[in-house]
């Protein structure tokens, strides 16, 4: 039996999980797959629980299951650690490196009923429908970090190896074979000598895909379009902090950072989250928005297990709950619509049946 590892993690992590999985159940006993859950902590719930922020038990149970489910990591009361302990650090990423997920995937497409809840107008947001490819185990996350005495300093180093970024160019490559044949590749060329080698290797696979055609666009230009004109991005494929900043920027063309569905994947193996964090902010008030960890779960089983069906029957629930007007908090509307996280998960179960 397919097995699937749970990391809820932190702050509304352990809200939202819940909902995906009760609509992950309905859609599974519907069409009669079996899966075998099982929660492992990560984070800062392992830290408090374990010591450390990806203990032994979680890292081999999600290297042995098929696909990872993840909810968020991270909080103020980790904040004080070591960066290297901390959730993010010494949870998230350690395990994205560990599993190799060199490749994340962010789909950011409006959906028509949720229009009016982007930051941006209608005829702007109307028609965007993009994904961006994030590099996930490399650049400036991964490279060597330290501080300096005398003067006193801190570094981060931005390193790719050629490897590196051949695998998440021809990644965007092929993906973008696959859609409207458009790829960017967003990169700070005029400055990084990082971008300046990437931007080479981009240019040294583009015709090996001759039906996609390829653009280069400096990261701050691309910030800029991406509010101006988004429509006119398809595929885009960047760096691994300017996808992560870049994401959350384009999170807010589709109505919510609670609707950013992500799957980062190696191969067929994935770990899928929202691209948000654990919203410290919220958590605990049953007013977190679960719809994009719902969504993860729909691509992992299109992803992961080919279930193109049921992952369909899920983004088709989704939508439905949302042309019947109802909504969490941060996606505004009619304030008698407002559904709280639990709500809202049920609320996607009725419309699957
Ligand atoms: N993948 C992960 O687990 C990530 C973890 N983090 C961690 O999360 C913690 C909080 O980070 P922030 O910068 O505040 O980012 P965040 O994404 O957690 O929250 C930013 C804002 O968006 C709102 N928000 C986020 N998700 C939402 C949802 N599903 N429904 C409704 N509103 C939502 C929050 O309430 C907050 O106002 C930090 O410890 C950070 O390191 C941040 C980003 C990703
Ligand atoms: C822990 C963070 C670096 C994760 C994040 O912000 C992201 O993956 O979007
Ligand atoms: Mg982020």
């Amino acid at each position: 039996m397919p097995k699937i590892a749970v990391l809820p993690g932190d702050g509304i992590g352990q809200e939202i999980i819940p909902e995906a999985l009760k609509v992950l159940d309905a859609v599974l006993k519907n069409s009669g797959e079996q899966f075998q859950f099982q929660e492992y902590l990560i984070g800062g719930a392992a830290i408090d629980a374990r010591g450390k922020a990806l203990p032994e038990d979680t890292l081999a149970a999600c290297k042995e299951a098929d696909a990872v489910l993840l909810g968020a990591i991270g909080g103020p009361k980790w904040d004080t650690l070591p960066a290297q302990e901390r959730p993010e650090l010494g949870g998230l990423l350690a395990l994205r490196k560990e599993l190799e997920l060199y490749a994340n995937i962010r789909p950011i497409k409006m959906m028509p009923s949720l229009i009016s809840s982007s930051a941006l107008k209608e005829e702007i947001v109307r028609n965007v429908d993009m994904v961006v490819i994030r590099e996930l185990t490399g650049g400036l996350y991964f490279g060597e970090k330290g501080r300096k005495e005398h003067p006193k300093a801190a570094y981060d180093v931005l390193v790719y190896t050629e490897e590196e970024i051949r695998r998440i160019v021809e990644f965007a490559f092929v993906l973008a074979g696959q859609r409207r044949k458009k790829l960017c590749s967003v990169d700070k060329a005029n400055v990084l000598e990082s971008s300046r080698f990437w931007r080479e290797i981009v240019l040294d696979l583009a015709p090996q895909y001759p039906e996609v055609e390829v653009s280069q666009m400096y990261v701050d230009n691309a910030a800029m379009q991406l509010v101006r004109y988004p429509e006119q991005f398809d595929v885009i494929v960047t760096e691994n902090m300017f996808g992560d900043i870049l994401t959350d920027l384009a999170s807010m063309l589709g109505g919510s950072i609670g609707m950013l569905a992500s799957a980062s994947m190696s191969g067929k193996k994935g770990l899928y989250e929202p691209a948000h964090g654990s919203a410290p902010d919220i958590a605990g008030q049953n007013k977190a928005n679960p719809l994009a960890t719902i969504l993860s779960a729909a691509m992992m089983l299109k992803w992961t297990f080919g279930l193109n069906k049921e992952g369909q029957l899920i983004e088709d629930a989704v939508t439905k709950v949302l042309d019947q007007g109802y909504r969490t908090a941060d996606l505004g509307g009619d304030p008698g619509r407002i559904l709280g996280t639990r709500q809202m998960g049920d609320a996607v179960v009725d419309a699957l049946r």
